[in-house]
């Protein structure tokens, strides 16, 4: 299976936030926000691995600024890296004030999906190819990040997280 480059998973979202979709203080709802991360999650994941997957995990979430109402949502979301049947994306998003023409960061997140195939089992999937600087950075962290996630999802023992434990001790 040929690898492929983390440009081609590339996958822009925009959303105009409506009164549905806000708090009582017209602040865009996290819930929604998150559903809409997802949605260009698993776009970008199936632009990879051209095939249904599902979401396994979302890293933690914070929100560093709310959207208020009236603004537009801009969602990035592209691979970081592939493993055997999940891949990791990287979300970047923002909040766009088109009035008065700024943007402001909101959030950064990590989603991890897994391909399935037909019958619902889990599907290897291909390599990812990082090419810029900041591909490179991503790709390189992503192995801590997986066996931190592994490991607080029960699936993985902390003795076996090499690169975790790379960090903390030296050799
Ligand atoms: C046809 C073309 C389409 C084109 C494109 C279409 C676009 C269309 C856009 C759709 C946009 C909407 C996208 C929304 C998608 C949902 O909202 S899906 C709904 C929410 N998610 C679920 O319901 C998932 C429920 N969980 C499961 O089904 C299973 O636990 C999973 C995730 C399939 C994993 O299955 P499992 O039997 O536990 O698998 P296991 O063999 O232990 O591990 C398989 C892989 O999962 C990883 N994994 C397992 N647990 C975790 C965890 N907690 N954290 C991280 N990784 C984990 C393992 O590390 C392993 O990875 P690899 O080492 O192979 O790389």
């Amino acid at each position: 299976m040929d690898g492929k480059k983390a440009v081609e998973s590339f996958t822009v979202m925009n959303e105009l936030v409506l009164p549905n979709d806000t708090n009582t203080f017209g602040n865009l709802m996290g819930g929604r926000l998150m559903y809409w991360m997802d949605i260009a999650a698993g776009i970008a994941a199936g632009k990879h691995c051209n095939a249904p997957s599902m979401t396994a995990s979302v890293d933690n979430l914070s929100f560093k600024n709310p959207i208020k109402l009236g603004n537009v949502v801009h969602i990035e979301a592209k691979l970081s890296r592939a493993f055997n049947t999940s891949m990791e994306v990287h979300l970047r998003v923002w909040g766009e004030d088109n009035l008065h023409q700024y943007k402001y960061e909101s959030n950064e997140a990590y989603f991890t999906f897994v391909a399935l195939d037909p019958n619902g089992n889990p599907r290897k999937v291909p390599q990812l190819i990082p090419e810029t600087e900041e591909e490179k950075k991503l790709f390189d962290g992503a192995l801590r990040r997986r066996q931190l996630r592994l490991i607080l999802a029960g699936k993985m023992k902390p003795d076996d997280a090499s690169e975790l434990k790379a960090l903390f001790f030296a050799k």
